[in-house]
């Protein structure tokens, strides 16, 4: 969900090389000094200022983003011990809060300030103007009309068990499927079997597609909105050069996509009001549709793009994260052969059924599989820079002026790894250090925490954790508990990245899957 994150894209790299290069030749005499404060002249009258790793001419820092951001601004953090720092990418300020420390120190006491999403291009319009809850402005009441709906309607407790049934057929297939696989002893892609089985919970739910009838329709054209919005578009970073946008066709097929998006939502709309009476069950296209309707919202919700805008909110911000967060917790997992063992001990010992499968009332006992699932969540958080903030107002961190219209980055991924709050083994993987949470069913301390935050922080935190780790927990449970896994040709599985929109694995995890002796 970081806007960033797309650097496979050619042309606008050569051109930032280019005008680095250039400007490099130029300005090389500036290189040498790396590091200035962002104040005028620090005396020792003048006021604190952060530090600020000198830029380029007109790209500024966006050259040291390198291809894999978050770990890029971590390494300049920490070369200029800088917990909190500040870059100039493209013309756009940006603060980039790299420790629990300082993630405390810019949220606590700001964060209302701390609490606008800059207009980027694409989620601009593909949310109807911002009519959804990721992207639109905290100070309108439309914000605080849907954000509400979404705690108590949409992704509340009670809502989200009633897609039990839904979550649980999914898991079957995917079991039945892995089965099928391993009776031949063919290797698993296991990365692309996740991610089909997000995308279908993520669609059932929604759009109440059971037949799969919609799935290829909806298939492509949500793949390409989540293309297009972790794109890296020119405009978002120098507006004056928005034209390159155009020329790398990149507008076109946002207005495209668009189109064919908006289209698919009319349809399933009309479907839905054709549908409705005596149907069973709603999804969230019918919850969305009664809402608008309920004068309570009334003033704030009331137009079919909200509802559109809204949908696209649950389809990007749900499937990609959960899919890739199973996908790593898998990957660390297989490396570390006594932690799965110890996890499918527990699982393996806790369910009571006839041995088939793990169901949702199975998952309250195991204890250290959200164990697991926390630290790898903490070391491969999904989201890495989460969705980026704004400053709605000027604000104060320690004590420095962060002017309003700032765009914030907090590095989720650094964080995690912060020695301070983690210790000296921050950087190793070890489940054991979430024993002392109580309770780990209670969803409250991802929203409590500073120094565990993939989830957000703060007013704009993400409302589907509860949504987001039921798919989690589920899937996880049963690939542990149905079988026991192998590398094809033995040794570790990589850890490189693929940056979009989600962070997921850059090589597919491929296994071999023997499934388990049951009764
Ligand atoms: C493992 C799964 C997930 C992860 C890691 C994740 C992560 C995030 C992050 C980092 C943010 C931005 C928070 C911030 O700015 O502080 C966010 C926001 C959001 N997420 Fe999630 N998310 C997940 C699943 C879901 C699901 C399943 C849904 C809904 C179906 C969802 C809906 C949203 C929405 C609507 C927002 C915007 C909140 C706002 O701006 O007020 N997320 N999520």
């Amino acid at each position: 969900m970081e806007t960033l994150q797309a650097h496979g894209d050619l042309f606008a790299r050569v051109f930032l090389v280019l005008v680095a290069t250039v400007t490099i030749l130029y300005l090389k005499r500036l290189l040498l000094t790396p590091l200035r404060r962002c104040a005028s002249a620090a005396s020792s009258s003048s006021p604190p200022s952060l530090p600020c790793p000198r830029g380029l001419p007109l790209i500024g820092n966006l050259h040291q983003l390198g291809a894999v951001p978050h770990d890029a601004l971590a390494a300049l953090s920490a070369r200029h011990a800088a917990p909190l720092m500040l870059l100039r990418l493209g013309s756009v300020p940006t603060l980039v809060v790299s420790t629990a420390d300082a993630l405390r120190a810019a949220f606590q006491p700001n964060d209302r300030a701390m609490s606008g999403r800059p207009a980027l291009c694409a989620a601009t319009r593909i949310t109807y103007g911002l009519q959804d809850i990721v992207f639109s402005h905290p100070d309108g009441a439309f914000w605080r009309a849907a954000r509400r709906a979404s705690l108590s309607e949409l992704l509340s407790a009670p809502r989200v068990r009633g897609f039990r049934d839904v979550r649980e057929g999914e898991a079957a297939s995917l079991v039945a499927a892995t089965a099928d696989m391993s009776r031949t002893g063919t290797p698993v892609n296991l990365s692309e079997k996740l991610m089909a089985t997000s995308n279908k919970i993520l669609r059932r739910v929604a759009f109440g597609d059971d037949s799969g009838e919609r799935s290829i329709e909806a298939g492509t054209v949500l793949d390409e909105t989540q293309y297009l919005l972790g794109a890296f578009f020119v405009s978002d970073y120098m507006p004056w050069l928005g034209w390159l946008d155009t020329l790398r066709g990149l507008r076109r097929r946002l207005e495209r996509n668009f189109h064919e998006l908006d289209a698919f939502y009319e349809k399933v709309i009309d479907d839905h009001l054709n549908k409705r009476a005596g149907s069973k069950g709603e999804d969230l296209v019918d919850v969305l549709l009664r809402l608008l309707g309920d004068p309570a919202y009334r003033s704030t919700f009331n137009s079919r793009d909200q509802i559109k805008g809204i949908l696209t909110d649950m389809f990007i911000a749900g499937t990609d994260t959960a899919a890739a967060t199973v996908e790593w917790t898998m990957t660390e997992l297989i490396n570390h052969p006594d932690i799965l063992a110890k996890a499918q001990q527990e699982v393996r010992g806790v369910v009571v059924d006839d041995g088939d499968i793990v169901r949702e009332s199975d998952l309250p006992r195991l204890k250290y599989l959200k164990q697991v699932i926390r630290e790898s969540m903490r070391v491969h958080p999904p989201v890495p820079l989460l969705v980026p903030r704004e400053t709605i107002e000027p604000c104060t961190v320690y004590g420095c002026e962060i002017p309003a219209g700032t765009r914030v980055f907090v590095n989720a991924k650094a964080i995690g790894q912060d020695p301070d709050a983690w210790g000296p083994d921050a950087a190793r993987f070890v489940p054991e250090r979430h024993e002392e949470i109580a309770d780990l069913s209670d969803h409250k301390p991802w929203h409590d925490s500073f120094s565990l935050v993939p989830f957000g922080v703060g007013r704009r935190s993400c409302p589907g954790v509860h949504f987001a780790t039921s798919v989690v927990e589920l899937l996880l449970a049963n690939l542990l508990f149905c079988f026991d896994w192998r590398v094809p040709h033995g040794g570790q599985v990589d850890l490189e990245q693929e940056i979009g929109l989600t962070v997921h694995r850059k090589n597919p995890l491929v296994l071999i899957a023997e499934r388990r002796c049951v009764k």
